[in-house]
């Protein structure tokens, strides 16, 4: 049986800011199994971001419990890697040294190291890029370069913050295709953050739908259709229909603020 890598329990998260208390998340809890992509999807200002930030170590929960690999989550760890839509790549760095700086301070043998980080450049497809500058690639191009950092750290879970937002329709879709077709070979748990319904469908075995103000996990929606999945079929439609329904029944749906 698979085993559960990431436990969120009964997660309680509340935010003051002078004498305003902004109640952010209530009573969250999921779990993730190994090599399972799962998908937090909601509306602007619902917490994924928060969710995501506190699996990764960088925030603390006001009650309940984070486990990653069954330990509490106390700090960030290289085991479990956040990609962020902004590309964080050091501009003076060429390719090869920006995704080496994953790896700096780790204690492996300088053959070994160099292997990992052409092991990753070649599952992005970068090897032909080594020494180019972030400047000199595409939007694409970079994310790949930051994807590649990650996957040489090696670790279990990789936590992404709408990591293909910031690109064109053609780069996202591209970069979506990579991204199954590498954790299909390495089978890295994947924890995605999104309010894109129709990535969500794309790429997840799992949609974790929210709801908002608090915000809480409203619907565990699995998607059950084979990958890679057909963006235009009519089982792909069956579930964005499913997942703008689930919006509407939560309260969160929202008529527009005007209609041209
Ligand atoms: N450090 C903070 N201090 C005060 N409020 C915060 C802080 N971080 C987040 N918030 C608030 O908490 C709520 C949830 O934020 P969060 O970024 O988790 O939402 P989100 O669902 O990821 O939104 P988006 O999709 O826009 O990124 C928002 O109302 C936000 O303004």
């Amino acid at each position: 049986m698979l085993t559960d890598v990431i436990e969120v329990t009964d997660v309680e998260k509340k935010y003051v800011n002078g004498k305003e208390s902004l109640h952010v998340l209530d009573q969250v809890s999921y779990q993730v199994k190994k090599g399972e992509i799962v998908t937090l999807l909601g509306k602007s200002g619902c917490g994924k971001s928060t969710i995501l930030n506190m699996v990764a170590g960088f925030e603390k929960a006001d009650g309940g419990s984070v486990m990653l690999d069954g330990h509490e989550v106390k700090r960030p760890s290289r085991k479990c890697i956040m990609l962020f839509q902004q590309i964080n790549l050091l501009p003076w760095r060429t390719v090869i040294k920006n995704v080496e700086l994953g790896l700096d301070g780790e204690k492996i043998p300088r053959v070994e190291k160099k292997k990992r980080i052409m092991d990753a450049l070649k599952l992005v497809g970068l090897e032909n890029v080594l020494h180019q500058f972030p400047h000199e690639l595409s939007g694409g191009m970079q994310q790949r370069v930051a994807i590649a950092r990650a996957l040489a750290m090696q670790p279990d879970v990789i936590l992404m913050d709408e990591p293909f937002a910031a690109l064109d329709t053609f780069n996202r879709y591209l970069l979506q295709d990579e991204l199954l077709r590498i954790q299909e070979k390495l089978k890295t748990t994947i924890l995605l953050v999104t309010h894109d319904i129709d990535e969500a469908v794309y790429l997840s075995d799992r949609i974790l739908i929210m709801s908002s103000h608090p915000g809480r996990i409203f619907k565990d929606m699995p998607i059950k259709l084979a990958k890679p999945r057909d963006r235009a079929g009519e089982d792909f439609h069956h579930y964005r229909k499913r997942i703008l329904e689930e919006f509407e029944l939560s309260g969160s749906h929202q008529e527009p603020e005007y209609i041209i």
